[in-house]
């Protein structure tokens, strides 16, 4: 058994060492990062000075003679005994995964009586001012070195080691003010309650879990980004047993707060931390999430939603269980010309006497490179959507970062076609029944709405033709992608293409009513009006309609239009 260093009662002069104050969540967050063959993030290869390695030499290593050895003897009364009957000699050696310890005998360094790897995880204490405990392997040793000077070198190269934490694959993918921001965002009540105030969300979510309780009675239940709690609680409405609700931001503290006014502290665990460096007590059942952002996959939660499969049983179930992202073809003159004009600002050569033309061409780019976030009617798609499925059950999170999806559409409506829209739906696939949530045009509003991408040089396009293409989305450090559309006629030279960065949208909703295409009457419009008031429900109708889309129940009150960076969610 290895001894806990946090359990040991310590007499005067013992001290904690710093760099392992938290052991056991350094033990607990390395456990698994290190099945999934994290890189080590290592300054030290053996051949920097002293300063950044703890002390080891220019040839990576350093030795300590004069140590006397012991072990554990009796644990209860934390006795120790010698170990070799005579003192020994440290050899250390620099290591990927931290450093080499060599126990070899005092006059005969090339016997080696035992060797050790002392690695970032490694519990270790300070014991007055010569000795050192540590617990290595299967070993608790208690080293007595010759003099104070010589334990601080040792315990030097022991805090070196200790920064060799390997990083998470969270934290190697993600920049760490990215991170600090986006967990900042959510840590705001007020963004959580704009999500749980997404009605259409928050019922789906609900209706699904609900509406298959036979998934969750006495299951074991993950919530992956609880924020609130909100789907934890749905889940124990359903009959879970047990639901670990983990929550990154400082959010967790409010849904603790929950969990304890709700008394159901029994059957909700609200554990702070990132799924990917957080260890959880036992295999789960269903895995709960709502990790899907702007085009399904901004903010990369989607990866975090499927690593946490590490932590479901065979068979278990993901809720939700696919995204399928559409994407089409549309055709919009007005939204083109709005970000045209915005950007010919610098075509001016006096504003004020200056001329601003040199910049002309990087306004272009910039106003281009912003995904337009807004709602419009279906029918300026000019063809048929291509659906790109993300399977939360069999794709892995490396599988997200580089996005690759072929297009081929068939032209349904001559036009100029100016970019592409995109909008996801997830399914719930349930013992019971299925259930979707949809983000498309032609379904209820919700907080994604919809995405399009822009073309700077649009192209025209016959009915019957075939446009084909692909689209590449290309994960980035902040916590976003770099969208590249591109486009070709089939059988011409045609072709137009944009890259797009998704972490800074362009978010152009206004809540007013979705215009319908222009061209798309097909009767007199002005009788149709006046026909409707023919009879008594036709004229109520016309005035509740009079100014177009309703709002799918979604008001600018219930739903706020936020414009900060980490609406990406909301
Ligand atoms: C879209 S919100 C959903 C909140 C809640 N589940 C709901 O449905 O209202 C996503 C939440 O996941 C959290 N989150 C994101 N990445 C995480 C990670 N790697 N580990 C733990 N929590 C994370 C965020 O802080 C945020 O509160």
């Amino acid at each position: 058994m290895a001894a806990n260093f946090n359990n040991i009662v310590v007499n005067e002069g013992v001290e904690r060492n710093n760099s392992s104050s938290s052991l056991n969540s350094l033990v607990s967050s390395g456990r698994h990062s290190k099945n999934n063959s994290e890189v080590f993030i290592i300054t030290n290869n053996g051949e920097g000075s002293s300063a950044n390695n703890g002390g080891l030499g220019v040839n990576g290593t350093c030795n300590f003679s004069g140590v006397v050895v012991s072990e554990v003897s009796d644990e209860t009364n934390l006795k120790f005994s010698s170990k070799y009957k005579n003192s020994c000699t440290l050899i250390c050696i620099y290591d990927p995964q931290g450093v080499i310890l060599k126990i070899t005998e005092e006059n005969n360094t090339s016997n080696v009586l035992k060797e050790y790897l002392l690695a970032y995880d490694t519990e270790s204490a300070q014991i007055g001012r010569q000795t050192f405990a540590l617990s290595l392997d299967n070993d608790n040793l208690l080293l007595r070195f010759t003099s104070a000077y010589e334990q601080q070198r040792f315990r030097k190269l022991v805090d070196s080691v200790k920064h060799l934490r390997p990083k998470s694959v969270f934290s190697q993918r993600t920049e760490e003010s990215s991170a600090s921001q986006y967990f900042q965002f959510y840590g705001y009540l007020s963004q959580q309650q704009n999500m749980m105030q997404d009605y259409v969300r928050t019922s789906t979510y609900q209706r699904a879990i609900l509406g298959n309780s036979i998934d969750f009675h006495n299951k074991i239940v993950l919530d992956v980004g609880a924020g609130s709690g909100i789907l934890s609680f749905f889940a124990v409405q359903a009959g879970a047993a047990k639901v670990y609700a983990i929550e990154a931001s400082n959010m967790a503290q409010y849904a603790q707060q929950l969990v304890d006014s709700n008394n159901v502290q029994e059957k909700i665990f609200v554990m702070p931390g990132k799924i990917e460096e957080i260890d959880i007590p036992e295999m789960v059942d269903v895995i709960i999430s709502e990790p899907m952002g702007y085009m399904l996959y901004n903010e990369r939660m989607l990866e975090t939603y499927l690593h946490a499969r590490k932590w479901l049983k065979p068979n278990g179930k993901m809720f939700p269980t696919h995204g399928d992202l559409h994407i089409a073809p549309f055709s919009d003159e007005s939204l083109y010309s709005e970000q045209y004009n915005k950007a010919n600002f610098w075509y001016q050569s006096a504003f004020h006497g200056v001329d601003l033309t040199t910049l002309h061409k990087e306004g272009m780019k910039e106003y281009f490179r912003q995904p337009i976030v807004d709602t419009f009617d279906i029918r300026i798609c000019m063809a048929k959507s291509v659906r790109h499925v993300c399977d939360f059950i069999r794709d892995n999170e490396n599988d997200l970062h580089n996005i690759d999806i072929p297009l081929q559409f068939h032209i349904l409506q001559t036009g100029i076609c100016h970019g592409l829209a995109f909008w996801f739906d997830v399914e719930f696939c349930g013992s019971n029944q299925q259930v979707w949530l949809s983000t498309s045009p032609t379904a209820p509003l919700t907080h994604w709405y919809q995405v399009r991408c822009l073309l700077p040089m649009p192209i025209f396009i016959k009915q019957g033709q075939i446009l084909t293409g692909r689209v590449l989305l290309e994960a980035n450090r902040r916590q976003s992608y770099d969208v590249t559309i591109d486009l070709h006629i089939e059988g011409t030279l045609i072709s137009s293409s944009n890259t797009l960065d998704l972490k800074n949208p362009y978010f152009r909703y206004t809540g007013a009513p979705v215009q319908a295409p222009p061209g798309t009457s097909t009767q007199s419009p002005s009788e149709q009006y006046w026909s409707q008031l023919d009879n008594p429900q036709g004229a109520r109708n016309a005035s509740n309609s009079s100014n177009g889309m309703t709002m799918n129940g979604l008001s600018e009150t219930s739903m706020e239009i936020s414009h900060t960076l980490m609406n990406t969610h909301n």
